[in-house]
This record gives C-alpha cells, sequence and structure tokens, in this order.
C-alpha cells in the first residue's frame, strides 16, 4: 500500500527519545524508505550509533530535518516544545506537515503558528499510549489545524502503520479530555504513590493493599514512577483545564475525609450515592464491563502474601473521591473513552468495578467511617493528594520533579517487576479496547 509515497516522502522526527524512537521504527518497518531522526547535536553519535544497521538516518540537528522533509514530527518534552520550534521551525520546507508529539496541544500549537512559516501546513498528533505499548487498537488523535485536505490524506497514510484507533479531534477538545483521561488519572496514582512512601510502606507487603483491584492500584502507580517525570508534569503543569480537575480532586478527597473522621455517616453515604448514580446511573442494562471480574486481577500481584490472608477491607478513598470529582464537575468518564489510555482504562475498569459492586462498595463505606487501623493512610492520601494539586497549581516543573524523583527513589528497587506485571495488565485491559 501507498507503495510511490512510502519511497519518495521524506519524514522526519525531532527528538529522538522513547516516542521519536518509537515512530520511526514503526514506520521503518512499515517499509517507509525514507525515516529521518536527529537528537540534540551532542548526542549525534550515539544516537547514530544505536540506529547503526537500520534504514533510518540520522541527523546532528533539527535544522537538516526541516530542511528535507514532508513531514515533520517533534518528540520533545512539552516544557522546551516553544524553544526547539521556535530554532528550527523557520527552516521548514515550503509545503511541508508539521506536527508535534506532545501530551498538551495548547503550547504545541501556538508553538507551531508562531514560528512556522504560512505555506506549511500544521497537522499534530497524540498516541494516547507509551512507547512500550502495541499501539494496535489505541487511539490515535489527529489535529488538522492549518492544513488541506490532500495533506491531511497524506498524514492518515503515514499514520496508518500503527492499527491504532483515529480520533479526529481540534486542540482544545484534546486538552480539555485529556486532562480528565490523563492528568487526574496520573493525580490520583502519584497520590497513592507519595502517601505509601510518607507512611514507609511497601504496599505489596501489606494485606490492604493486595489482591483483586488493589493490584491495580500498586502496579500502575510504580509504572507511573518508573517513568519520565517530565511526561507527566508537562501534561499537568502546561494544560490549564488539568489544573482545575486536579484541585477539584483533591477536594473531593479532603471533603469526604472530613465527613469519615466525624463518622457523618448519612452525609457520607447520600454523597458517594449520588455521586455513584451520576457517572454510572445511565449504564444501560447490557453494558459491559470493563473489568470483568476483580479475581483476573489476582494475577498481577507483586505480593508474595498468600491469597487466603489478603482482602482486608480498605476505603477506596482514593476511587470514592474520582466518582465524586466527576460529579462536581459534571463530567462523564464515559464520554471520554476517545482518548483513553491504557492507565485511563484501568483506573475506570477499577472505579466502575467497585461502585456496581454494591457488597463492596458497602464494604469500603463501612472501612472508611470505622476502621481506625486504616486512617493513617488515609491521612497520608488527603495530605498527598492536596501537595500533588498544589504543586501543579504553582505551575513549577522543578518543584514536580523534586516531588516526583524522591517517591520514585523510594520505590526504585521494584520497578523491573511492575513493568513486566504492567505490561500483562495493559495486554489484558487492551484486549477489548475498541469494544
Ligand atoms: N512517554 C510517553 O508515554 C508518551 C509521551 N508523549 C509525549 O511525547 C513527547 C516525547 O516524550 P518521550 O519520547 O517519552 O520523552 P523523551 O525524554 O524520551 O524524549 C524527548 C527527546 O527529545 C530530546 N530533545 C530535547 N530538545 C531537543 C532539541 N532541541 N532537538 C532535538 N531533540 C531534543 C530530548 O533530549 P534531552 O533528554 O537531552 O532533553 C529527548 O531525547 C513528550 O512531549 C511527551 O509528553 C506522548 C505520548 C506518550
Ligand atoms: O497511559 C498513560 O496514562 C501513560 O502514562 C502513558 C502516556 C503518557 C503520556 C501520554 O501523552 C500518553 C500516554
Amino acid at each position: 500500500m501507498y507503495e510511490h509515497e512510502k519511497e519518495t516522502i521524506e519524514l522526519g522526527i525531532i527528538g529522538a527519545g522513547g516516542m521519536g524512537r518509537f515512530y520511526a521504527q514503526t514506520m521503518s518497518k512499515a517499509g517507509w524508505k525514507n525515516v529521518n531522526i536527529c537528537d540534540l547535536p551532542e548526542k549525534y553519535e550515539s544516537v547514530k550509533k544505536d540506529f547503526e544497521g537500520t534504514s533510518i538516518r540520522v541527523f546532528p540537528d533539527g535544522y537538516h530535518i526541516s530542511r528535507r522533509c514532508d513531514w515533520i514530527m517533534y518528540a520533545v518534552e512539552a516544557e522546551y516544545i516553544d524553544a526547539v520550534v521556535k530554532k528550527f521551525g523557520p527552516a521548514t520546507k515550503i509545503g511541508a506537515i508539521v506536527g508535534g508529539q506532545t501530551s498538551v496541544k495548547k503550547p504545541e500549537v501556538e508553538a507551531l503558528e508562531k514560528y512556522l512559516p504560512e505555506d506549511v501546513h500544521i497537522i499534530s498528533c497524540h498516541s494516547m499510549h507509551g512507547p512500550g505499548v502495541d499501539p494496535k487498537g489505541q487511539p490515535l488523535i489527529v489535529i488538522k489545524h492549518r492544513a488541506s485536505d490532500e495533506k491531511l490524506e497524506l498524514v492518515l497514510k503515514i499514520l496508518s502503520c500503527f492499527n491504532s484507533n483515529i480520533a479526529h479531534l481540534s486542540a482544545q477538545e484534546h486538552d480539555r479530555i485529556t486532562a480528565d483521561t490523563q492528568a487526574v488519572t496520573h493525580a490520583a496514582f502519584l497520590t497513592m504513590g507519595s502517601a505509601w512512601r510518607a507512611n514507609a510502606q511497601f504496599p505489596w507487603l501489606l494485606p490492604h493493599f493486595t489482591g483483586g483491584i488493589e493490584n491495580v492500584k500498586v502496579n500502575v502507580a510504580l509504572r507511573i514512577y518508573s517513568n519520565k517525570w517530565h511526561v507527566y508534569a508537562g501534561l499537568a503543569i502546561m494544560n490549564p483545564i488539568a489544573n482545575q480537575q486536579i484541585t477539584q480532586y483533591a477536594l473531593s478527597v479532603a471533603d469526604l475525609f472530613k465527613l469519615m473522621i466525624q463518622e457523618r455517616e448519612d452525609e457520607f453515604r447520600a454523597r458517594v450515592r449520588q455521586a455513584g448514580e451520576f457517572v454510572f446511573g445511565g449504564l444501560q442494562k447490557d453494558h459491559v464491563p470493563i473489568l470483568l471480574d476483580d479475581k483476573i486481577l489476582d494475577e498481577f500481584s507483586l505480593s508474595k502474601i498468600p491469597k487466603e490472608k489478603q482482602r482486608t477491607p480498605n476505603s477506596h478513598l482514593s476511587l470514592l473521591a474520582m466518582v465524586d470529582c466527576w460529579h462536581k464537575l459534571e463530567l462523564n468518564p464515559y464520554e471520554h473513552l476517545v482518548c483513553q489510555t491504557p492507565l485511563f482504562r484501568m483506573w475506570m475498569g477499577i472505579t466502575e468495578y467497585l461502585f456496581r459492586n454494591q457488597a463492596m462498595l458497602d464494604d469500603a463505606i463501612h472501612a472508611a467511617l470505622y476502621r481506625k487501623d486504616i486512617r493513617p493512610d488515609d491521612m497520608e492520601f488527603v495530605t498527598c493528594a492536596r501537595g500533588w494539586a498544589e504543586s501543579v497549581s504553582l505551575g513549577s516543573m522543578e518543584g514536580y520533579r523534586k516531588r516526583f524523583e524522591e517517591t520514585a527513589a523510594f520505590f526504585k528497587d521494584q520497578f523491573a517487576e511492575s513493568t513486566v506485571v504492567g505490561n500483562r495488565m495493559i495486554a489484558m485491559i487492551s484486549k477489548n479496547t475498541t469494544k
């Protein structure tokens, strides 16, 4: 397919990190003959070495890419997008198509509009998964920002090699939806990690954090902390809508906690019930649950605790607060599945599981109100949720990095194992992504 284009079109990627390499390799494997990539000039020799023996061409910097390529993708840190496009954008070949892969589109399209010559087309994209995940069936957002239909057609041909589910959105729609699908999800898992660290807990050693949906919490939190901090910082701090949503999440956590410690059972139950009805009440009778059964999740444990000792009740404050947050923001997460990432799907899956399983929800509510032995965990969760929300609203990338790295260091010995288990979990949950 597209044999002529594959021989003649020059594809270019600026930024040879995880995503840039993943794009270059996938395109080259699909038969695109002219795939070009660069990173920073000081990394030229090492990147060249990494691509030795492949047909991918490595260049010293973005000027080389800009001057020769017909399709160009900036795959750099969101924080640097303005500076990098400012530098190389003006050298773009006449009539080329340019876009970015950053996880937040407002700063990206602003930079492209500002620095690219007017005869250049702007079509951005965003794969809704990390570089280690099979792209087949995962959402791939395409943003035709300033381009002819003919150029869009060419971009769709180029991106077809991922076999992803293409969704067309504007930059604004993208940022509104991903604030929920990604930024709040990450905030919840980041909070779990820093709360465990604050309590000096390795959760896989504790009965109330092992088995079933607890395994998702532990694996996903560790997966995030084992990745690059700038990905999470960029999409939270540089997206103004993300800030509002993360702030509401922290507020929901704190409000619920205040009702819990005063044992105001009626109000607490009413608030959880109303939120649950708002989010899940409209589901059709034949709705297929995202997770079929939480027993499936038992096999994704990092724990060595025997199964029969598992399952002591947990308040699931993180999940109750998520549903409360969606309710307060009047936001239906099912409408956002168009931008789902594997981690969001997992998060939705366990939330849906809890709220549609009345016995489990009752146990969680009871534990939240009356089990004093888990209060220290919930108290740290409240503190850390507010800490992350403040860190995002202060807008300091450096502050975010410090918070992130402190917790990452605490968990680092477990990363190798959690990555393997996390990959299996993502493969399981992605099986019916498109359904
Ligand atoms: N990782 C993920 O799961 C996903 C990430 N994204 C987004 O894609 C983008 C890239 O992410 P990812 O690949 O993970 O990050 P990486 O940090 O792995 O890659 C970014 C690369 O760009 C390089 N770079 C920085 N400035 C320049 C420059 N002036 N010229 C050439 N190269 C430069 C960086 O170098 P250095 O490290 O020295 O700064 C780095 O090697 C980010 O915006 C991220 O938000 C999108 C989807 C998924
Ligand atoms: O699945 C997730 O949320 C991830 O953490 C991976 C990820 C990170 C950044 C993106 O822009 C898209 C996907």
